[in-house]
């Protein structure tokens, strides 16, 4: 025995299976979808090999470990074979020469193969040094029409030996284990692995959500598992950074449409995802859900009347059930732009149109649909009024009468240059944030004003009330962008502000707090929702145009909603029996004085002092600074 582990024991194996002549194949008589029925309550055969190669304390047990517990829990089979525990079972009698390592691999791979024709997703973590025994495996599991998914565990031999979470770098610098990985036997990285994960400098979180992604792609992980997990799945709309450079030069041959700032900035909003899962600039048939419905249903290409065969039912058209949709996204053009991209016919000249701003391609729409704009139904559905002293009902109306439908691929990131892009945050980014965090809910606060105490206490009272059911509920601060009311505070101020307000520290505390702009894409299942969002006016009146207590009711039955909840805003209020912001007591009604953003603003302006306890005192001086630099701009102005 001592001469066979010395010599390595493959060879005998090997004599023993080409021993095993008068063999053949039995065939079960259970095939491979009656196995998914029983295993699955997600329905189809799932089985296959993630082979996680990678050094010893790479990341490849805690990557494939963890990813067990997710599926496990998400009802998808999922088993775990590790190289540590196999080698206390199958393989105890191997070591570690390269003849040990084949048998090892081959023995483990026929054992993966067999959980993977069960339907199970088998997660193998082997160090798997080298690349001939690693294709043997994939061949083991491609012979059997079973997918073999190659993950390198891309973490630096220093990092490991830095980690040495086992202490068997030192002792094999210390020469006490002859042949170990890295040290005095070879690693050969992957050539075309499926996934490479950087797990030495990303979080495991991230590792494990890019794996996670890569399953969802392929199919194995199903939609309603992926939205369980985190939602919608984002569909990002941007070109891969290898295709850049092809792609933008490919633009000069396209036919050219340039694009307002409100375009552009709905097209970030495409291109990051925040419109999932749109593909575009909605065409016809998504803008008619849109505006009749106020739902996505589909993502069909065309449009049908009665008796027409609907067609296109492709799996990427589908969406599993109806997503609430009430803005449409759309490009408005006029007819002269309209003139020049099609024929005289009426049909698109080209298959893509290349959409510039301010100079520069930014994004390729193809196959392009021109259709009308009825902009008076689209203002009076979306606002429920056609004055156009309202300034989005200007824009709308003023803007062309055709709309440009169709696919998208931005070219590049969409950056503002207003020194705040920092914080603008793509959906994906903030889901890696809310991981790495381990936030086990998200809820959101949208405000356009500066942050009173009476807001801050409301953010905090629903955190507590989260933490009865989570662990790690987070905030997500989601500041106003773009343009709001002209008496407005700007928007870098407002971040200023909202800083000093984290700084304090005392109402809301930054380990728990993440601003951005942000959306249901961004994991986001809780918000805090009071009135119709920001109390629009009938213009030219004091009136408002909706009933104040809509927006809420509205939310809290729309459909195409789904994993939502709404925690209800309560009123604050400045208490000055107490002096102190509180939940307004309609019993005590005289003690409360309300301060609204107006007021809060006129207060800013003139100079006066809020009453102590209404906002963080370092916050207020941002506010105040901000008005009295305006005022002095405003008085140079005048003077000369
Ligand atoms: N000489 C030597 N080289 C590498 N690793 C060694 C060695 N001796 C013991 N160990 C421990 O065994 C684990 C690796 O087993 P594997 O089955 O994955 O190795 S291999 O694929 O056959 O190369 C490995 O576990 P991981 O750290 O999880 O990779 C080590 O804990
Ligand atoms: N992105 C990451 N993915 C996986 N593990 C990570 C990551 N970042 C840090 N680690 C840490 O590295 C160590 C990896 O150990 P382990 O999973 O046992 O490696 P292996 O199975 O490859 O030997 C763990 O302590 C883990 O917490």
């Amino acid at each position: 025995m001592r001469e066979l582990e010395i010599n390595g024991l493959s060879k005998l194996i090997e004599e023993s299976v080409h021993r095993a002549t008068n063999v053949t194949i039995q065939h079960h008589e259970v095939g491979r979808e009656l196995r998914a029925e029983i295993l699955g309550k997600h329905g189809g055969f799932r089985g296959c090999t993630i082979w996680f190669t990678g050094y010893s304390g790479a990341g490849k047990t805690t990557i494939s470990f963890a990813l067990e517990r997710t599926l496990c829990e998400l009802g998808l089979p999922a088993y775990g074979l590790d190289g540590d525990n196999m080698r206390h079972g199958v393989c105890a009698n191997l070591g570690f020469t390269p003849a040990d390592r084949e048998e090892n691999i081959r023995r483990v791979a026929e054992v993966s193969k067999l959980f993977a024709d069960m339907g199970v997703i088998c997660l193998s973590s082997f160090i798997s040094p080298y690349e001939k025994d690693r294709l043997k495996a994939r061949q083991i599991h491609e012979q059997s029409g079973l997918d073999f998914i190659e993950v390198f565990v891309n973490t630096s031999l220093e990092v490991c030996e830095s980690r040495d979470i086992k202490g068997l770098y030192a002792k094999a610098r210390a020469g006490k284990i002859p042949g170990f990985t890295g040290i005095d036997s070879d690693y050969e990285p992957p050539t075309n692995p499926e996934l490479t994960v950087d797990a030495g400098n990303e979080t495991e979180a991230q590792s494990v959500q890019r794996v996670l992604q890569y399953l969802y792609q392929k199919k194995i992980l199903p939609e309603k598992a992926m939205q369980q997990l985190c939602g919608p799945p984002v569909r990002e709309l941007f070109v891969s950074a290898a295709e850049r450079a092809d792609k933008t030069n490919s633009t000069a041959e396209m036919p050219r449409v340039d694009i307002t700032e409100v375009d552009l900035q709905w097209l970030q909003v495409l291109a990051e995802g925040w419109a999932t899962p749109l593909y575009g600039f909605m065409r016809e048939r998504q803008y008619l859900q849109c505006m009749k419905h106020g739902l996505l249903l589909d993502l069909k290409p065309k449009c049908t009347e009665p008796g027409q065969p609907d067609e296109d039912n492709l799996p990427e058209y589908m969406i599993p059930e109806p997503i609430n949709q009430s803005i449409p996204i759309v490009l408005p053009i006029d007819d002269a732009v309209r003139g020049g991209l099609i024929d005289e016919k009426g049909a698109p000249k080209a298959s893509k149109v290349a959409l510039w701003y301010n100079g520069k391609p930014v994004a390729i729409l193809s196959e392009p649909e021109i259709f009308p704009h009825y902009k008076m139904d689209r203002v009076a559905r979306q606002f429920g009024t056609i004055d156009d002293r309202h300034p989005t009902i200007k824009l709308i109306l003023d803007s062309g009468d055709w709309l440009l439908g169709g696919d998208i691929e931005v070219l590049d990131r969409i950056k503002f240059n207003d020194g705040l892009d920092e914080y603008r945050l793509t959906p994906m980014e903030l889901r890696n944030k809310f991981a790495d965090q381990r936030a086990d809910a998200v809820f959101a606060f949208q405000l356009r004003n500066p942050i009173h105490n009476g807001h801050a206490r409301l953010m905090a009272d629903t955190r507590a009330q989260l933490l009865k059911k989570h662990k790690n509920p987070m905030l997500l601060l989601h500041p106003l962008g773009g343009w709001t009311k002209d008496d407005d505070v700007p928007l870098d101020v407002r971040m200023r502000q909202h800083h000093a307000v984290l700084e304090d520290g005392q109402l809301l505390d930054p380990s728990w707090t993440w601003h951005a702009r942000a959306r249901m894409a961004a994991g986001v299942h809780t918000y805090i929702v009071g009135r119709d969002p920001a109390g629009i006016q009938k213009p030219g009146t004091a009136d408002f145009l909706y009933d104040p207590t809509h927006g809420a009711k509205v939310l809290s039955m729309a459909p195409g909603l789904p994993n939502l909840e709404i925690v209800p805003f309560r009123v604050a209020a400045y208490d000055t029996k107490n002096g102190e912001m509180a939940y307004f007591d309609p019993a005590r009604k005289d003690d409360f004085l309300f301060i609204s953003g107006t007021k809060m603003r006129g207060f800013a302006r003139d100079g006066v002092q809020p009453p102590h306890g209404f906002m963080v005192p370092q916050a207020w001086t941002v506010l105040s600074d901000y008005y009295k630099q305006l005022a002095e701009e405003q008085s140079r102005q005048k003077n000369g």
